[in-house]
């Protein structure tokens, strides 16, 4: 804490509590209002007072962003709290291992997201699309049905990650539900009551041995403990299910998986085929990150998009007239379209890659934060920062041990970057040229710019599948669906990534009520 003093001149929120500071506040699930406040309002490195005088930092610029994510990757690192519960849970994936080990974890994933894959891909994602269309149909059977459109939504990112990332399908649309679906749906809501436990986790693991821990969760009297261990082994069963039926077949030749749910072009079965030597352990830790990783970040993003064309009905009627121009409406010519298709529609490509999902991931990035920790003290050089003291800073002295949030929501939406209408909604921004502030800033990032998937050695390995399977999606649902806003007031809450739910909830579960008109 002395040596926290160097933070004494950044601003940020003040707390009415030593006890407890804002941390409460800034990461209640339930409203995310607070948090978007203090991450916009205080400049691009602000403090975050934490329980008992402890601070943490969080920043948004980019000249510091490119010193931690660039020559200063291994002193900030992911929280050792963070990976720990990761790697208790899941095993270890690539969010569960630190340095080196995570470089070479990565090079060993990274063959598998190469486009050429991702093209083989496209005929599921759009496959799957066609039968949310299908269910959606039979729920909306008269003019103007008012349904919660989230929970098709989760089912549909379940599902095409089901069946391109593992080989694995969860089972129809409108009756999901498998052992495996069902324990990761639970494990968000599961997680958020062992959230203050976690931080724990790595003191507790360096005492005990492993097999002792795995007794202790047998037998401690705490149920939401018991319900994490169920849900842990109920989804490392179902994964080494799927492992070893691909394992058994790619003893009779490469081909022999073309039979099956991924027709073998899912990632599991390439980085199968890659390398055999991979462990099971390793395997199944990749298999369930890149689940968790793919599926609530994307289904809230499809989610954001149709509630923001419901809401702005004049953009809705603009894309689906230039989306009926260049496909004629049809399902035929919608099946059709395989990923050069898509590719060599510019006009597609411009309506909904370049600024619909664009503008929404700049405004609303389903992560909004990211957690590091200085792993020894450091020196970030900064770039535009005021002082409390209202004097310039141009270096911030970072104590070992500190938290250090990087700030993606706040970089997104920086005026001085992105210009003074940088909080509002405008798909329209991205077909003229961006103001030079952006392209002056040298923001990192990997995606237009936008700091919503990251960049440096942990940037999102699934980006380009993310755009993908969510520019089919909005396509088919913009095709065959009017959307109204519903009366119910949606508020935005945070389970890991953010998600829609009506207002005065009090449970995690996604809820996105829309009106819904079938257009065919
Ligand atoms: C709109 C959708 C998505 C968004 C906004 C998103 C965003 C992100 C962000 C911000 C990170 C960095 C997290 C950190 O370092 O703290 C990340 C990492 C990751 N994402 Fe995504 N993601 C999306 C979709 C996907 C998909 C579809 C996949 C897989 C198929 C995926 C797999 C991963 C994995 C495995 C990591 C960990 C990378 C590492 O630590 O090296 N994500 N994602």
């Amino acid at each position: 804490k002395i040596k926290q003093r160097s933070l004494q001149n950044v601003p940020g929120p003040a707390s009415p509590s030593f006890i407890t500071g804002i941390a409460t506040e800034f990461h209640s699930p339930f409203d995310m209002r607070f948090r978007e406040h203090v991450l916009t309002s205080y400049g691009r490195v602000l403090t975050i007072l934490m329980p008992l005088g402890d601070v943490a930092v969080a920043i948004s610029d980019p000249v510091a962003l490119a010193a931690m994510l660039g020559r200063y990757r291994d002193v900030f690192e992911l929280p050792a709290w963070f990976s720990d519960t990761l790697n208790a849970v899941w095993g270890p994936g690539l969010m569960s291992v630190q340095g080196k080990e995570h470089s070479q974890q990565r090079r060993l994933l990274n063959p598998a997201f190469a486009v050429r894959h991702l093209r083989d891909m496209v005929p599921t994602f759009s496959g799957v699309s066609r039968e949310l269309v299908a269910v959606l149909r039979k729920e909306v059977r008269e003019a103007r049905t008012e349904l919660d459109i989230s929970q098709f939504l989760s089912r549909f990112t379940l599902e095409s990650i089901g069946r391109t990332g593992l080989g694995y399908t969860f089972g129809a649309l409108d009756n999901h539900g498998t052992d495996y679906s069902r324990a990761l749906k639970e494990f968000g809501p599961a997680m958020m009551k062992l959230h203050h436990w976690r931080l724990y986790l790595p003191w507790v693991r360096r005492i005990f041995p492993r097999s002792w821990l795995r007794w202790a969760t047998e037998v401690l009297p705490w149920p939401a403990l018991r319900h994490m261990r169920g849900i842990s082994d109920s989804v490392y069963m179902a994964s080494l299910e799927v492992l070893q039926r691909k394992r058994e077949l790619l003893k009779h030749g490469r081909d022999s998986l073309s039979n099956e749910v991924g027709e073998g072009k899912d990632l599991v079965s390439i980085l199968l085929r890659l390398d055999t030597s991979v462990s099971d352990e390793n395997l199944i830790g990749h298999m369930l990150l890149l689940t968790l990783g793919a599926t609530d970040t994307t289904s809230s993003m499809i989610s954001r998009v149709i509630e923001l064309l419901a809401r702005h009905p004049e953009v809705q009627a603009k894309l689906r007239e230039e989306l009926e121009g260049v496909t004629s409406g049809s399902s035929r010519s919608l099946a059709d379209l395989d990923y050069e298709a898509y590719a060599a529609l510019p006009h597609l490509e411009a309506v909904i890659r370049e600024t619909l999902i664009r503008e929404t991931l700049r405004m609303y990035p389903p992560l909004q934060i990211s957690p590091r920790v200085a792993y020894m003290d450091a020196v970030l050089p900064l770039g535009q920062v005021t002082g409390a003291d209202g004097r310039t800073i141009d270096k911030l002295f970072v104590p070992e041990g500190t938290i250090v949030w990087i700030n993606m929501f706040g970089l997104n939406r920086d005026k001085d970057i992105w210009g003074p209408d940088a909080d509002e909604w405008k798909p329209e921004r991205w077909l003229k040229p961006l103001p030079p502030s952006v392209a002056d800033a040298h923001i990192p990032s990997i995606y237009a710019n936008t700091a919503s998937f990251l960049a440096g050695p942990r940037a999102c390995i699934g980006y380009n599948m993310a755009l993908t399977v969510m520019r089919i999606a909005i396509t088919h649902l913009v095709l065959f669906f009017n959307f109204a806003p519903s009366e119910k007031e949606i508020v935005w809450m945070n389970g890991g990534v953010v998600s829609p739910t009506v207002k005065g909830a009090t449970s995690l579960k996604p809820e996105l009520p829309v009106v819904m008109t079938a257009l065919y």
